[in-house]
């Protein structure tokens, strides 16, 4: 579903993602992990088209999504706007436009992006707040919404389009403690009871280990240890790996 292939992202000097060569099967869940500035966030900008790489090649869904030629910018492709819109993500920061009621948040994209009739798009919309534990809340604007609240809604914005492809980026590293618990919550319920593709970033190691299939670690801008949460957690073959684990589940 999501291949990247020798793939280089450099920002002036500074290369970001080193060759990368990396794959996620449909409906895999998989956690990326490492440490900070190891290039985590930049893989999934590259995925939503808001970054393009330096040299490489990424396709989603068969789709290669630039066709990059030597000397000139990425122009904008078809495959580029197919993509975006078979692909949900979730930012850190809930990304929700703050003078819409959550209702309108997550109607916003079928009704102006897809053309969908109003009602129609309210039912789905309403399905997917009873999902995210938020349909008495429908008609309240962010600011009247917990963090918590706000990204689990969120969630249901990105889930709008039917995506085949979901990306989280430390979606509850913004969050109080007490409201992670709930937000980890969706995102289970999500990779346990549906086939999209997951992909997600996070610094919640437990919660990588108990949902995915496959966990990859990053560091300087390649994945240096891929595999599943047993061997990840339990057995890394990576010394860097190991380290790293140690440093964050001591902290
Ligand atoms: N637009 C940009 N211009 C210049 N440098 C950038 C830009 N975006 C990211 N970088 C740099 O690229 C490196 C990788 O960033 P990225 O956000 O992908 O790391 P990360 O692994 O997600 O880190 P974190 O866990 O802290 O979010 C960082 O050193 C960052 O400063």
């Amino acid at each position: 579903m999501i291949s990247f292939s020798n793939v280089t992202k450099a920002f002036g000097q500074h290369v970001v993602l080193n060759e990368l060569d990396f794959t996620v099967a449909p409906g895999e869940k998989v956690s990326i992990i490492g440490p900070s500035g190891s290039g985590k966030t930049t893989i999934l900008r590259i995925l939503m088209t808001l970054e393009s790489p330096t040299s490489g090649q990424v396709r989603v869904d068969g789709d290669e999504l630039w066709n990059l030629r030597a000397g000139q910018k990425p122009r904008e492709t078809a495959a580029m706007r197919r993509t975006r819109s078979r692909i949900g993500m979730v930012f850190q920061q809930f990304n929700l436009f703050p003078h819409m009621t959550a209702l309108e948040n997550v109607i916003e994209a079928p009704v102006h992006v897809q053309g969908k009739p109003k009602a129609e798009a309210t039912s789905s919309a309403m399905e997917l707040l009873e999902m995210v534990g938020l349909s008495e809340h429908a008609r309240k604007r962010p600011g009247q919404l917990s963090g918590g609240q706000q990204q689990r809604v969120a969630i249901a914005r990105a889930m709008a389009l039917q995506p085949r492809v979901m990306l989280f980026d430390e979606p509850t590293s913004a969050l109080d403690p007490e409201l992670v618990g709930g937000v980890l919550n969706v995102i289970r319920d999500l990779a346990h009871s549906t086939d999209m593709t997951m992909l997600l970033v996070t610094h919640e190691m437990r919660f990588a280990q108990e949902i995915s299939d496959r966990v990859v670690m990053f560091d300087h801008g390649a994945a240096i240890e891929d595999g599943p949460p047993s061997q990840i957690f339990g057995n890394p073959t990576q010394e860097r790996t190991r380290q790293f684990l140690h440093a964050v589940l001591e902290a």
